[in-house]
């Protein structure tokens, strides 16, 4: 059953994967069954399946929306053109360019100069998969100065995890009214229809398309019941509607490509649903955080959020992962991240404040790829930090970083390569200073 909590700003829904049930008009919700011959209020019942029809019962994911008019007047579609263009958010590995097998650093991706909202600023940083195997996802970068009013998105190809790095998002679902700061994320089913606005102007943060499996909450093992990213503190909305009908643009992602119809009504019409597909918002403020009380450095898998499976057990199609503010406190251990090379492949971005790996480098609003069997890990400065220094126990404050960790080796797009100029030249020498202890030495 669904929680009703309130929040600064709206009385949420709480809760992962819920089955939610919410009215914006009391009465508009059929009791006892989905599909009455005449709905409350005569609104239309429209189901979105998640999942095929027949996914097994824990991982079966749908609603039903009780709406103005079904989605379906829309209308036909013709091939996307927006005043700037938009052929920048590809999908999949195969709209990418040859990968080298260096570690790959970006500095801050640009902001617009001209007028430009959420769809036109998203651009494709790396991605891997395909969109019609439903395997793989995209790592991209959005960065926009304009609000969408009449203009929606719906991405059939994925759903869509985002990462706010500067500026606040209000983001308008079929479902009801988001609103993520920096430091939460958002999670939108795909084939969700939204609309981003930006109260604070320029507005830039991160995206991860996911092609694959819904994310979910990871299983916790040996943690217990309790701990990281727990359930109560996902937030769905309560169903509200636009009550200025007014004509929208709808711009559709399907099959890696842009379409757009124009609709003479506002698809944020939905009066009531219910069932557990629905977009939420999650403050990492609330992740609770695991780490060695003892010595040595745990895997990162411990700072999970989400996880999106593959059909290996174990190994994801994307897992999100966040290095949050926590304490260091293990002893004769050499504590930022060890030297690797690991067989998954590695996309991370910074939010706000120092990763304590790299603390020069890798600025907020920037990103790195550290591909399959690519080794990375502290720079020489970090690492010479680390070895000299003594261990207090020591907070890492005001940090926020996230990796995006996949299964399949990330390929990136020409735009990171080249058109974006923010590729960083020399990111591997950041490494040269390592000496070798032995140098010198008697062989
Ligand atoms: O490479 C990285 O910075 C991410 C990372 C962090 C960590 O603590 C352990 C392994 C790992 O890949
Ligand atoms: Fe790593």
């Amino acid at each position: 059953m669904s929680t009703p909590v309130s929040t600064s700003t709206l009385t949420a829904l709480g809760g992962f994967g819920n089955e939610f049930a919410t009215e914006a008009i009391a009465g508009a919700l059929p009791q006892g069954r989905n599909s009455p011959q005449r709905a409350p209020l005569g609104l239309y019942p429209e189901l979105v399946s998640g999942t095929a029809f027949t996914a097994p019962r824990a991982a079966n994911r749908r609603v039903w929306l009780y709406r103005r008019q079904p989605s379906v007047v829309t209308g036909g579609y013709q091939p996307y053109a927006s005043p700037h263009g938009q052929p920048l958010w590809t999908s999949g590995a195969a709209a990418g360019v040859v990968t080298p097998p260096d570690p790959l650093r970006w500095h801050p991706f640009p902001l617009p100069d001209a007028p430009t909202d959420f769809v036109d600023g998203l651009r494709t940083v790396v991605a891997n998969g395909d969109v019609d195997a439903q395997v793989g996802m995209g790592a991209l970068i959005y960065a926009a100065n304009t609000s969408m009013t009449q203009r929606a998105l719906v991405n059939a190809d994925g759903e869509m995890l985002l990462i706010p790095q500067f500026g606040r998002l209000v983001i308008t679902t079929e479902q009801g009214v988001l609103n993520v700061a920096p430091g939460q994320i958002a999670l939108l089913p795909r084939g969700l229809a939204f609309k981003v606005a930006l109260p604070d102007g320029a507005s830039r943060g991160y995206a991860c398309e996911n092609y694959g499996a819904h994310f979910r909450l990871p299983e916790l093992g040996p943690i217990g019941s309790n701990g990281l990213a727990n359930a109560r503190d996902f937030h769905s909305p309560q169903a509200a509607f636009e009550a200025e009908n007014l004509p929208h643009q709808i711009v559709k992602k399907f099959g890696g490509r842009l379409w757009q119809a124009l609709q003479p009504a506002t698809p944020f019409n939905v009066v009531a649903w219910h069932g557990n597909l629905a977009p939420c918002v999650y403050d990492t403020a609330h992740f609770m955080t695991i780490g060695s009380i003892s010595h040595d450095h745990p895997d990162p898998s411990i700072f999970t959020v989400l996880t999106s499976p593959s059909d290996t057990p174990g190994v994801a199609n994307c897992d999100f992962v966040i290095f949050p503010p926590r304490w260091l406190v293990a002893e004769d251990t050499f504590r930022p991240p060890w030297y690797h090379r690991n067989v998954m492949s590695e996309f991370m971005g910074l939010v706000t404040g120092e990763y304590d790996a790299k603390p020069e480098g890798f600025k907020p609003g920037g990103a790195s790829l550290h591909n399959a069997m690519v080794p990375h890990g502290p720079d020489a400065e970090a690492f010479e930090r680390a070895t000299q220094a003594e261990l207090q126990p020591q907070k890492l404050d005001n940090t926020l970083a996230f990796m995006l960790e996949s299964r399949l080796r990330f390929v990136p797009t020409a735009w990171a390569m080249q058109g974006s100029g923010t590729l960083e030249a020399r990111y591997a020498d950041c490494w040269q200073g390592l000496a070798d202890p032995l140098q010198g030495q008697p062989a």
